[in-house]
């Protein structure tokens, strides 16, 4: 059966991914492709149509799902438009407040809706060993680095926050410490964080776990983009058979 996809912030650095990433299967098929500014021309031979239309492409053209990386303001309202429509919705978009999230919540009930704040297949696994690492490993000192591209609006990264989060279920930690300037020593407990912005880097997490004169470092680094964009439409197609609800990425591998 071919999954029907339309796809927002298409001409975004993840959007373009997403295309070729869907127009390269065969069971996949971009029904529409939208972008805020500036819509027109085409990439990988998908035209691209203006935003404001989103509406009624998700009724006229009847996708089965929409992939969306684009910005939490947006992506609430395309999945309250994909929920009216009864199309699920799989986003990868990170910097969601709690009234985006909300609104994610909200569209899961009328619509299959799944959240991933990361699409590659290594960073699920990293998800699922760090918590054994803190569990084996209480007491050590835990800091989190990532490092991504310098035009990247939300720090720290979404996959960060997943990762802090398993990170505090696992340990006794006392807080968390973004940066330190100054007089600023470590306190027991807490986790350092820190984010680094340069370049064109694709994405970097790396967990450091360190004491009894020994350290740990678990990291994944994102080598391509099409990395995510292959997991988001695996998402898609994997989605698409799903009833109302609220999914994330590890139901999706572990299939
Ligand atoms: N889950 C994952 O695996 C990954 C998640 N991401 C996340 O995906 C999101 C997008 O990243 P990236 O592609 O690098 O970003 P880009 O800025 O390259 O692309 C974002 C796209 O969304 C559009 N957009 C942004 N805000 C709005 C809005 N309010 N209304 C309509 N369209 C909008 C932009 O349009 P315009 O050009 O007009 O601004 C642009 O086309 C980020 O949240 C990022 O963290 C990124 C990589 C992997
Ligand atoms: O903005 C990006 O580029 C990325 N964002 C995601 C995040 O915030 O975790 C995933 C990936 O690291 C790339």
């Amino acid at each position: 059966m071919t999954t029907r996809i339309g796809v927002t912030g298409a001409t975004g650095r993840m959007g373009r991914e997403v295309i070729a990433a869907a127009t390269g299967r065969e069971d996949c098929e971009v029904v529409f492709a939208v972008n805020r500014e500036p819509a027109g021309g085409t990439v990988d031979g998908v035209e691209i149509e203006p935003a404001a239309e989103f509406e009624s492409l998700v009724t006229d053209r009847e996708p089965t799902v929409v992939i969306d990386f684009t910005g939490p303001e947006s992506a609430a309202d395309y999945v309250a438009a994909c929920a009216d429509a009864g199309v699920a919705f799989v986003t990868g978009t990170t910097g969601f407040d709690d009234e985006g999230y909300e609104a994610l919540e909200v569209a899961s009930e009328d619509t299959a809706v799944l959240h991933a704040p990361n699409f590659a297949r290594g960073v699920q696994a990293l998800v699922n060993v760090v918590g054994e690492a803190v569990r084996n490993l209480p007491g050590y000192d835990v800091e989190l680095v990532e490092t991504h591209h310098n035009a990247k609006r939300d720090a720290p990264s979404g996959t960060a926050n997943r990762l802090l989060e398993e990170i505090e279920a696992n340990g006794d930690f006392g807080g968390r410490t973004h940066g330190r300037e100054g007089e600023a020593p470590r306190e027991t407990g807490e986790i350092g964080i820190h984010a680094l912005r340069a370049g064109d880097i694709t994405g970097e997490h790396e967990i450091v776990l360190a004491g009894n004169h020994e350290e740990v470092r678990l990291t994944h680094r994102a080598e391509d983009r099409g990395v995510f964009a292959a997991g988001a439409v695996d998402a898609a197609v994997w989605i698409a058979g799903q009833k109302a609800g609220w999914y994330d990425f590890a139901d999706v591998i572990s299939e």
